[in-house]
């Protein structure tokens, strides 16, 4: 340990040194591509400071971005040698989306940093990998098969959900919504993407607790590369936030190849046309018979990974911010009563296993006023609150901004949705009705209302997401008023890759009828 201790500490410190010069003072190098662009006279967008910002900034980082938006809709921070460019502008968001797609992948620089946890997964590559992973899943979410599937799990776990609030309720207990919701949403995409019940795994609750809580550490040290100079030299050493990273990527591991193998069996039973028709994993593991040598078990795993990260993260998280809005304004929470009511046309007390039958697709689809809610909700809470590309050659935004080729380009959902030069000057104002017209939901721009991406890489899951969403919004706040057990307090989040509320939402329930 000692020996460790005296070659690793000259090395560290030197890397200290070396790597706050990179992000604090100017090199040579940078100095000379100063120089480069004052006598080019590239139009660079606005610096806004260093890079170091990020990292002094960190636990408020969302909101750091949105306040320097406020001032330039693109600028950038500086670091030695390139910049990262930040925009809030809808019309460089489309050009980097859409119109200039081919240029703005996630590109190397992210996969290295997302590689340990995402691996080779949808989210984190580009090319064919990307391709081939958005075909497969194409097809299964364009099924009417996995609609109907999926709204009847939605309809089982929203009963399920009740009924454990109403144990709280009635012993009069406050519940920890936000952890409610990730088991749940974890429930359900495990039923509809792997055709498995995640008890089914293991005896014990424990297994998907245990799954849960290494995710959203390992979710939050990822990130945090991102501004750390020295993860590099913590993980060769295995020492602090990197050695943390390494045993929660083994729970990780553990949990989704045991799921792999337990699909493999299962598997195994079914033959004919059938066989990889069920869900999007036995997709995968058809292909992977077919092609055993580019669909490894290591792919897989990061496929299958991708997609409960996908699925179970970004909806619970606007659940729980959508029920504290909710909360912080009652009159909407009451509104939205109503309008379930209505819908569902539930004239009687019945139980919640009876009330979730009356959950139509014609009943949601009646729903307006949910569906701006939980649309004004992900305008200003949105799951993935910064999203990062890489260009591949340098190239010249719409606003006459000049990108060089190793520069960093991100679009920022969570602070476009409180500039007041898109929504106007009430734009930090949580108000549903900015989405109805005569009470029915009008759509936006993508460009303008970016939670779900846009362009080619939109989200797939979005309207699977909305589907279960107002399931689970509309039955819980069918059946209890939601307070805060604090109400003075402001929630404020855990900065990471999605908009997790930090320290969970702490709610009293009671008993709507
Ligand atoms: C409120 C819920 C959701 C939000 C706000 C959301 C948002 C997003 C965003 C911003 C991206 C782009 C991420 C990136 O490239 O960095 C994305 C991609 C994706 N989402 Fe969602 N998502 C939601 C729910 C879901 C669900 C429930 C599923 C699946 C069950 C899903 C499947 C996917 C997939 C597969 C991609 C990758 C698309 C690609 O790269 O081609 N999403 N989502």
């Amino acid at each position: 340990m000692s020996a460790l201790f005296f070659v690793a500490a000259p090395l560290l410190l030197a890397l200290f040194g070396i790597s706050i010069l990179s992000l604090v003072v100017f090199t040579p190098k940078h100095l000379l591509l100063t120089i480069k662009e004052l006598i080019l006279k590239d139009k660079r967008p606005p610096a806004a400071g260093l890079m170091l910002n990020l990292l002094i900034h960190f636990n408020r980082l969302f909101d750091y971005l949105t306040s320097v938006a406020k001032k330039h809709s693109t600028f950038r921070l500086i670091a030695s040698s390139y910049s990262e460019i930040f925009t809030a502008d809808p019309v460089n968001v489309e050009y980097i989306l859409k119109t200039n797609f081919s240029n703005y992948g996630k590109g190397e620089y992210n996969w290295y940093l997302m590689r340990d946890l995402f691996g080779d997964g949808i989210f984190a590559v580009d090319g064919d990998k990307w391709r081939h992973q958005r075909k497969l899943a194409s097809y299964e979410f364009s099924t009417k098969v996995l609609r109907d599937f999926s709204t009847a799990v939605f309809r089982a776990n929203s009963a399920k959900l009740t009924s454990k609030i109403s144990e709280a309720a009635a012993g009069k207990h406050t519940i920890e919504l936000q952890e409610m919701l990730m088991k749940s949403t974890l429930d359900s995409i495990f039923k509809v993407g792997f055709g498995a019940d995640l008890n089914a795994l293991s005896d014990s609750n424990e297994f998907g607790n245990q799954f849960t809580k290494a995710f959203d550490d390992s979710n939050f040290i990822v990130f945090w590369r991102y501004v750390d100079p020295f993860w590099k030299i913590k993980r060769f050493l295995n020492i602090g936030l990197e050695a943390s990273l390494k045993k929660n990527i083994k729970v990780i591991d553990d949990f989704v190849y045991g799921l792999i193998r337990y699909k493999r069996e299962q598997l195994k039973n079914i033959s004919g046309d059938q066989k990889g028709k069920e869900d999007i994993l036995s997709r995968f593991l058809v292909e992977s018979e077919k092609d055993p040598e580019n669909m490894t078990d290591k792919y897989l795993r990061d496929i299958t990974l991708n997609f409960i990260i996908a699925g179970k993260d970004t909806t619970a998280n606007t659940l729980t911010w959508f029920f504290y809005m909710l909360c912080k304004i009652p009159v909407v929470q009451e509104k939205v009563a109503l309008e379930v009511r209505e819908a569902t046309e539930a004239e009687n007390i019945i139980s919640a296993d009876e009330f979730v039958e009356l959950m139509t697709e014609e009943a949601l689809n009646k729903m307006h006023y949910l569906h701006a809610a939980i649309t004004e909700t992900l305008r200003l809470y949105p799951a993935v609150p910064v999203d990062a590309k890489c260009p591949i050659e340098e190239d010249i935004l719409p606003d006459g901004f000049v990108v060089k080729k190793d520069d960093g380009v991100n679009y920022m959902p969570y602070a476009m949705g409180r500039m007041t030069y898109i929504w106007g000057d009430d734009a930090e104002e949580f108000r549903p009705e900015r989405w109805l017209l005569d009470g029915v939901f009008q759509q936006e721009s993508p460009f303008k209302f970016t939670a779900f991406q846009a362009g080619p890489r939109i989200c797939l899951g979005k309207e699977f997401a909305y589907r279960q969403m107002k399931m689970l919004g509309a039955v819980l706040v069918n059946f209890f008023k939601f307070r805060l057990v604090d109400e003075s307090k402001e929630a404020t989040y855990r900065t990471m890759f999605t908009l997790h509320m930090d320290q969970g939402l702490h709610l009293y329930a009671y008993p709507r009828l």
